[in-house]
């Protein structure tokens, strides 16, 4: 299929794949500050560039709205993702952050906001090499505006707004197959309340099975199994992030995180992320973690409900707990906060617990790129220690 604009990106081309004489490393050198273009691209007449400063209560709102009605849908457009205004602000402002790359695009006339994308600096682990990258989300071109050629242009400006800060590479997931991904992701699903799901059209009841059977199966104790197993506060950071960082080092590419990045990532955020740890009773030692983030979406066609309450796993580490009791403990608090559903992809050693733990797997694939970085190979998705937002 012809990709009339990735074609003209330094992104790995599905031509060059499997080329092993190609070595691992940025495609293109950074170019000199001074020959960066200084201005941005041109959009058609009738639109203009904003900076979003989502400290603005105003300009976070056009955001949200916009993305609320606007942004990713599941293949069957169902569901909506619907991302809360407190997330967006802990999503976009973390440590060394740079609020010219959130960006937004306007209609004059109407003032209304059409389109949005974003970039946060992260540094990055590639196997020994440690990359500045933005990590770009949140693309998102009002439905009215779709075919219109938007995305591209909002790509190259994002894109020379990064290398305005000196950063050359990106990571981006989309669930769509571009050039080229650097490895393809399964999701998968948790029931915890399996009537609501079932009654929204998100599960079907199984064959030969009844509702209350099904309730049954998925039923979950209201108390934590692990001995230590706590919520996380503000003076863990030290431990979890020396934890977090000697876990994630298994991994081909994961994030480089330090104290800051564990303190405004993992530190529990109503709302927005939870995060809980086991400090051993006996010797006060942290020797486990588990998170997740929250992440509602809109339920486009159901006459009882309006929202699906979804949790979404993010940063897991297990060294004395066996992984799988963990993540049931992790399932147990989503449940007792009321959530309807605790998605995962088959990311790290997810694949461990994913079917004892009764998850199943959801009708699509999360693929994970970089920009202007090649690798060897693709990986598996065991390699993998990234997960975006
Ligand atoms: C249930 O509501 C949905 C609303 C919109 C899309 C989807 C399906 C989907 N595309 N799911 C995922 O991408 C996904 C499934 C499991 C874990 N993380 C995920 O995506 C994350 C990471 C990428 N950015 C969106 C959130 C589901």
């Amino acid at each position: 299929k012809r990709h009339k604009f990735w074609e003209t990106q330094p992104v790995g081309q599905f031509k060059d794949f499997g080329d092993r004489s190609l070595p691992e490393g940025p495609i293109e050198a950074p170019t000199p500050l001074s020959e960066v273009k200084q201005e941005p691209y041109n959009l058609p007449s009738q639109y203009e560039w904003i900076t979003c400063d989502m400290d603005s209560e105003e300009m976070c709102n056009e955001v949200y709205n916009l993305l609320t009605s606007n942004y990713v849908e599941d293949d069957e457009n169902m569901f909506r993702f619907n991302y809360s205004k407190e997330f967006l602000q802990w999503a976009l402002r973390p440590p060394g952050y740079f609020r010219s790359w959130h960006i937004g695009v306007r209609a004059k006339s109407s003032k209304k906001m059409v389109a949005f994308i974003t970039g946060v600096p992260a540094r990055i682990r590639v196997r020994e090499t440690i990359v500045n990258m933005a990590e770009i989300n949140f693309l998102c071109v009002h439905k009215k505006l779709r075919s219109k050629r938007l995305a591209p242009v909002m790509i190259k400006e994002v894109t020379r707004r990064v290398h305005l800060e000196n950063s050359w590479q990106a990571a981006y997931t989309a669930g769509v197959v571009i050039p080229t991904p650097i490895t393809t992701c399964q999701y998968w699903h948790r029931s915890l309340n399996p009537k609501k799901l079932i009654d929204v059209g998100f599960s079907r009841l199984g064959a030969r099975m009844t509702m209350s059977r099904t309730i049954k199966l998925y039923k979950l104790p209201d108390q934590t199994a692990t001995p230590g197993f706590r919520k996380m506060e503000p003076h863990d950071v030290p431990a979890v992030t020396r934890l977090l960082r000697n876990y994630l080092r298994q991994f081909v590419l994961s994030p480089d995180f330090d104290e800051n990045d564990v303190e405004h990532w993992l530190l529990p955020k109503e709302n927005v992320v939870d995060s809980f740890l086991v400090e051993s009773p006996e010797t006060h030692e942290i020797t486990d973690f588990c998170s997740f983030y929250t992440l509602p979406s809109s339920i486009l066609g159901s006459q009882n409900y309006t929202a699906l309450k979804a949790a979404y796993s993010y940063y897991n580490v297990s060294t004395k707990t066996p992984l799988t009791q963990l993540m049931n403990d992790a399932l147990i608090v989503a449940k007792r906060k009321d959530f309807d559903v605790f998605n995962a992809l088959d990311v790290m050693h997810n694949e461990t617990f994913l079917k004892e733990l009764k998850f199943g797997p959801g009708d699509g694939k999360l693929h994970y790129y970089l920009y202007n970085y090649r690798i060897r190979r693709v990986l598996r998705p065991s390699e993998l220690g990234l997960v975006l937002l």
